[in-house]
């Protein structure tokens, strides 16, 4: 549907991490659009104060899993980004609900797609649909077509593989009014970024530790990251070349990568936390695998034995680790080839933009109480 002289876009999990910056970039960018609307179970009231005289931005509050939600939602809409997504892999959450939100979410966005004639929806993926597997098979430099012996156990891969699986199946189906649907998926690989949670929670590990990091994973262990910026603006091409090529891109997935290097996760998180004092100690892991093994079973089983008193979900367990200590990096031109992307943000801007928040953490943390840890760097 078009309102006015533009487009009506609908991003699923409009609130979130990648969410906000795709609705940022889509009123930068995006000059076919006249409303957005944000639709999310926790809604970011400061979203709503980014309409301007062009593009009205619209916050709706619902739940994924539930289809009319979704269907009043889309209704009149038309393009769904779908981004909502239950990112687990720590077992903060039952594996039923992340089925119900990726799996049965994403059934619902493709049903009401068909029932309010949404004719193009753009699914965000992950690299985890591939890997890396937890036998530790590396995937170097690996493209949409490397062969790999995916193997899903834990619920987030497991969710978002049956998603996409769904997503791209749909692509070429009658909707209602005889229309077809089409439909593409984007892959991201870790992303990174001003609002990343999990680099807020490494960065106050480490000020418990006097901003020192303690290697643990091999510094030849390589892992692609992503700026969010990039990868929004990946989706935005993506959404825009989907209704001008729909044989194109329809049914297609692309991994979402930029120029961001390669290296250990644990090294590319230091690219931003050293900016703020912390030091990484030691230039190999200072604990033998095994016994990061142990310490990885011992959360797990500890989560096991509090489950139901207390959720216990720290950052290292045996999924974490092994995928961690497994290479996954990717190097293709497809999404380059089909519709013209090419990362927004250069390494060096990304770098200096994600640092600035990194920075902005320091500051904030020096309103709440003392932390104690006034001028104790480590290793001085
Ligand atoms: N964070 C990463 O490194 C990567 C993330 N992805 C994918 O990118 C997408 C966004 O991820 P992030 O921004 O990191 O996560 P996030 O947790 O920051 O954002 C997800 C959003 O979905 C919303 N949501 C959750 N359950 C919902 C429900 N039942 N109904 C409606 N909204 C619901 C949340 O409120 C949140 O705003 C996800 O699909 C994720 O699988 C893919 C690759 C890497
Ligand atoms: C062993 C040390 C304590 C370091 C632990 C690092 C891990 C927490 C992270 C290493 C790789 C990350 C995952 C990767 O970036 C792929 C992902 C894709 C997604 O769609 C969601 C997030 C994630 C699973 C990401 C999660 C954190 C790591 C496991």
């Amino acid at each position: 549907m078009t309102v006015g002289s533009g487009q009506v876009y609908v991003v699923t999990g409009g609130c979130g991490f990648l969410g906000s910056h795709l609705v940022r970039m889509l009123l930068e960018h995006e000059k076919n659009i006249s409303e957005i609307r944000v639709f999310d179970l926790h809604l970011d009231e400061s979203l709503r104060t980014l309409s301007n005289d062009r593009v009205k931005v619209r916050l709706i509050s619902g739940d994924i899993s539930r289809l009319e939600d979704v269907r009043e939602a889309l209704r009149g809409s038309h393009l769904v980004i779908h981004t909502a997504s239950l990112v687990d892999v720590w077992g903060r959450v039952p594996a039923s609900k992340i089925t119900e939100v990726n799996v049965t979410g994403t059934m619902n966005v493709l049903q009401a797609c068909k029932e309010e004639e949404v004719q193009y929806l753009v699914y965000t993926s992950s690299m985890e649909v591939v890997g890396p597997n937890i036998h530790g098979d590396h995937f170097y430099r690996g493209n949409e077509d490397t062969e790999y012996r995916i193997y899903h156990k834990e619920p987030y891969p497991l969710s978002k593989a049956k998603a996409e699986k769904l997503v791209l199946e749909a692509n070429g189906a009658k909707i209602k009014g005889g229309k077809l649907l089409y439909t593409c998926s984007l892959r991201p690989t870790g992303i990174y970024g001003e609002g990343h949670e999990l680099m807020k929670q490494f960065h106050r590990q480490g000020l418990r530790t006097g901003r020192c990091v303690f290697r643990a994973i091999p510094p030849a262990i390589e892992h692609g990251r992503v700026y969010v910026g990039n990868v929004a603006w990946m989706h935005l091409l993506a959404a825009r070349q989907l209704q001008i090529h729909p044989s194109t891109l329809g049914g297609q997935v692309y991994f979402c990568y930029d120029s961001s290097p390669y290296k250990s996760y644990e090294d590319f998180n230091m690219e931003f936390l050293s900016a703020c004092g912390f030091k990484i100690i030691g230039s190999r892991p200072l604990v033998p695998y095994f016994l990061l093994y142990l310490l990885a079973l011992l959360n797990a089983l500890m989560q096991w034995v509090l489950h139901g008193f207390f959720t216990y979900a720290p950052i290292l367990n045996p999924y974490t680790l092994a995928v961690a200590s497994t290479t996954f990096t990717v190097q293709t031109d497809k999404a380059e080839k089909h519709f013209g992307y090419q990362p927004l943000y250069a390494w060096e801007e990304a770098k200096k933009r994600t640092i600035t928040w990194v920075k902005s953490l320091e500051v904030s943390r020096k309103d709440l109480k003392d932390v104690g840890e006034k001028g104790n760097y480590c290793c001085n």
